[in-house]
């Protein structure tokens, strides 16, 4: 990490000691380091390891997550982005076997503690994956699913929500004459933009968003990546992508993954143009991966 990137190197308030125990003193500095590289972090992880059962696919990540920026993470197959995604809002809570370890604190909570009321956690922490995932039903009615869930509006309210889910996710022009068309019989690219609407619509604080443009064509691609942009106006948002392109197009932070851990993050300049580690360069400039 850079010096430039070591923000603000009180405002977590976290002492080296307060991280693990184990592990060399480089060790440690890194991962208070990765804590501090943001100033004001809506997310904190300490120490966070992840297990399918014995199998431990996350080692100890310790990072800060910025509000209102983009973090990308990278990294080969298999190196636990999508794990480390779905830590975030606790999807593996519904698989049995799977169990993380460490915290993952959201505004100085920790979620990963009990008493948390997971579909809270979810209204709080929304998700779009790699394949558009439509529901079976109208446009509007995806739109609308999460918000009936969560919230109690009157008609009136329910459509102007609606409205400006689809108009923040830049499909609105393209449905408004038909919003209550099955979502199944759009495009490609306007059904990941439904799904995002659907994600955005019940105002969650974090957007993850799982390779969300790898199934799409590159017009579609490119909508999805301004809408990113203008989409952190309002929300934390992390993505994985396989793109290096689009990380670097997107992301103001970049997290690169290898094997389970995490073996560098900072700002996406500095990883892209002057990375600390020989791994990130390789991977970055296609070498490996
Ligand atoms: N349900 C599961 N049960 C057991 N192991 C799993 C499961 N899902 C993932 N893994 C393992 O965990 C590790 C991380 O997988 P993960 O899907 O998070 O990687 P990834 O970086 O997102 O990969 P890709 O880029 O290919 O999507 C891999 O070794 C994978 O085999």
């Amino acid at each position: 990490m850079t010096q430039e990137s070591s923000i603000d190197q009180d405002s977590t308030g976290l002492e080296a000691s307060a991280l693990s125990a184990s592990g060399n003193t480089d060790d440690l500095l890194e991962k208070t380091n990765y804590i501090r590289a943001v100033a004001d972090p809506k997310i904190v992880l300490r120490d966070l390891s992840f297990y399918y059962g014995k199998f431990k696919a996350l080692h100890d990540i310790s990072m800060g997550i910025p509000d209102r920026k983009v973090t990308a993470f990278i990294g080969p197959s298999g190196c636990g982005k999508s794990t480390l995604l779905r830590v975030f809002n606790r999807m593996y809570d519904l698989y049995p076997g799977q169990r993380a370890e460490g915290d993952l604190i959201l505004d100085g909570e920790n979620v990963l503690g009990s008493g948390i009321d997971v579909n809270m956690l979810r209204a709080r922490v929304g998700m779009v994956f790699q394949k558009p995932t439509p529901f079976p039903m109208s446009i509007y009615d995806n739109v609308a699913f999460g918000v009936r869930l969560y919230e109690k509006l009157k008609k009136s309210e329910l459509d102007e929500r609606v409205e400006w889910a689809l108009q923040r996710a830049a499909l609105w022009d393209e449905v408004k004459d038909k919003l209550k068309q099955t979502g199944g019989a759009l495009s490609g690219g306007q059904q990941q933009r439904l799904c995002i609407a659907r994600g955005i619509a019940v105002k969650p604080e974090v957007l993850l968003l799982d390779e969300p443009t790898s199934a799409l064509d590159p017009i579609s691609t490119s909508k999805i990546e301004e809408l990113i942009y203008e989409l952190k106006d309002d929300f934390a948002i992390a993505i994985v992508t396989h793109n290096m392109q689009q990380a670097a197009r997107v992301s103001d932070y970049t997290a690169f993954m290898y094997l389970g851990d995490l073996m560098e993050y900072d700002h996406t300049d500095n990883i892209f143009t002057n990375p600390d580690r020989k791994e990130t360069e390789d991977y970055i400039t296609g070498r490996f991966g």
